[in-house]
């Protein structure tokens, strides 16, 4: 019998022993690093001569892995493979399919610790940030395949008398999963497994940032038992394979997670009908945010200042929900950034792949030199509270940085930085508090700080984010909890993690009998 979805639950770190315990799994991931690994296409492990080269970006000398680049002759023969693999796995029951599911997400629960110290060392993750991401990976396989074996049942609908009707779902055909870096395995995991629980083979191009980590699932579903050419394994450089896999003819889907720019761009493409094209691409786009926590004039404003610094600077504010907006009503304005500045004071910095530190590096160069960019606009166009510093010299580290006193109208108000840097705003009243929220292109998330119930149920219907969050912060949303989605220019709306999400890559089909 298969037990109800529960999440998978997160690893106590003030535990001597699991500290330990996780102390190992780095130290095994270390004797690991530097091998080469192959692209995946019907079964086929292939080494090409090209490769990404992922390195530590605690230690950017230390080597994780080289994987090999997918061209796009390489593309060409994974999605043959894959329009084969459907004439079959489109058959397979979504039982059998989500067994495979269940099976794989054993295999990922049981060497846990493993798979987050990868992510500690392609990602830069600091180990609770990891072990998170493993666990939201372990969810998604878990949460789809139940959702799977739910829509195969169908969905009830009215006969009338001599006609029998009946509502079924069935697969697309193949498709392309297109990830980001910043939830190397959870993301990457569950954007690959939905459309394949739904019975789509799928072409996977991961992040260049992270590719090992995406390796690594890709492994365990092979071993869990996933036929061959359902999944394909496609890393390359996005110049060169991206818009080949977007415009395919053969593509029905583009699952993409990332930013902005990106989701724009594959969705314009994706909209054209190629040659030899006969039905219309889905495209599921999740994008960037610029999210911001309100806080109240009646509010708990040691909560306020707990949920600011840990949504901002948790995994360096790399993540698409993290809070880089901090608008406080003006009369405990200087008291909540006088709290947020001391709790930030005491978060640790450092090499994650060495120290359960809290904070650890950004992902890469260009991300460094982008926050960098921005804190300096951040000291033209408002006051430098806290922070600010960044080192290069062994990693990417950026301290956490707090402005204060900036125009809503600030571009770093606006524009998506990805990196630990918040910016603190005054507002009159609570009218203003939710105008100032509501004023950029995105809305992905936000949390509102308050104790007035008028205001938390004006701000549950005028707060125009997917995810919004009363009385704590705007991060860490839980698979089958919090499905997860944004609106305006953040994205598609898909819910990840929610009962309408494999729907984006299913068709319904009616049938009707007359008697
Ligand atoms: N809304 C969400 O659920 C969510 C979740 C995580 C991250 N994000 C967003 O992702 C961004 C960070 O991720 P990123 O830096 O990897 O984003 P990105 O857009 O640079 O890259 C995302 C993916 O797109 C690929 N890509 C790049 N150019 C492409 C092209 N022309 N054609 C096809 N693929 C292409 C990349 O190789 C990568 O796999 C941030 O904006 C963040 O907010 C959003
Ligand atoms: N789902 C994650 C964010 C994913 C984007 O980076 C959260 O809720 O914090």
């Amino acid at each position: 019998m298969v037990l109800p979805f529960i999440h998978e639950p997160f690893t106590d770190f003030k535990d001597e022993t699991n500290q330990k315990e996780f102390e190992a799994a780095l130290k095994k991931v270390k004797s690991e690093l530097g091998k080469d690994y192959p692209l995946v296409i019907n079964g086929e492990k292939i080494y090409t001569d090209d490769k990404l080269v992922s390195v530590n970006p605690s230690n950017k000398n230390q080597v994780v892995g080289s994987v090999s680049k997918a061209t796009t002759q390489h593309v060409d023969q994974a999605m043959k493979a894959a329009n084969e693999a459907l004439k079959t796995w489109r058959t397979w029951t979504p039982e059998e399919r989500a067994e495979v599911l269940y099976r794989a997400a054993a295999i990922v629960r049981r060497r846990k610790h493993e798979f987050s110290a990868w992510l500690v060392y392609d990602a830069g993750k600091p180990w609770d940030q990891a072990d998170g991401d493993t666990a939201e990976g372990i969810d998604f396989m878990e949460y789809y395949a139940r959702e799977m074996v739910e829509l195969g049942k169908g969905k009830e609908i009215n006969d009338r008398v001599g006609e029998n009707n009946t509502y079924f779902y069935q697969p697309m055909g193949p498709g392309v999963t297109i990830p980001p870096w910043n939830f190397a395995f959870a993301i990457v995991c569950g954007t690959t497994v939905a459309p394949i629980v739904a019975g789509n083979p799928v072409l996977l191009k991961p992040s260049e940032n992270t590719p090992v980590i995406a390796y690594k699932l890709v492994e365990a579903l092979e071993e869990a038992g996933l036929p061959k050419g359902v999944l394909s394994f496609v890393p390359g450089d996005p110049k060169e394979i991206g818009d080949y896999l977007v415009d395919h003819p053969q593509t029905h889907f583009v699952n993409f997670t990332g930013s902005r720019a990106t989701g724009v761009r594959i969705m314009e493409r994706a909209a054209k009908v190629q040659e030899g094209q006969n039905f219309l691409k889905r495209v599921v786009a999740e994008m960037g945010g610029k999210d911001t926590i309100i806080v109240d004039n009646d509010a708990d404003l040691d909560l306020a200042a707990d949920s600011i610094v840990n949504s901002a600077f948790g995994f360096s504010g790399q993540k698409c929900s993290a809070c880089s907006r901090a608008i406080i009503h003006k009369d405990v304005y200087d008291e909540v950034l006088e709290k947020s500045i001391e709790l930030t004071k005491a978060l640790t910095v450092g090499n994650t792949s060495e120290d359960n530190v809290y904070m650890g590096p950004v992902v890469n160069q260009k991300q460094l030199e982008k926050i960098r960019d921005y804190i300096e606009v951040g000291k033209d166009e408002g006051v430098l509270a806290y922070g600010g510093e960044t080192d290069d010299s062994e990693g990417y580290f950026v301290h956490p940085t707090i402005f204060k006193d900036l125009d809503p109208k600030a571009r770093i108000m606006q524009e998506e930085i990805f990196g630990p840097v918040v910016g603190f705003t005054k507002a009159e009243n609570f009218d203003e508090l939710l105008d100032i929220a509501n004023n950029t292109e995105y809305g992905l998330t936000g949390a509102v700080i308050s104790n007035n119930r008028s205001h938390l149920n004006r701000a549950r219907y005028e707060f125009h984010v997917g995810n919004l969050y009363f009385n704590r912060g705007c991060t860490a949303a839980i698979v089958g909890y919090q499905p997860f989605g944004g609106f305006k220019m953040s994205g598609t709306d898909s819910k990840a993690g929610g009962p309408d999400y494999l729907q984006h890559f299913l068709e319904a089909k009616t049938v009707t009998e007359k008697f």
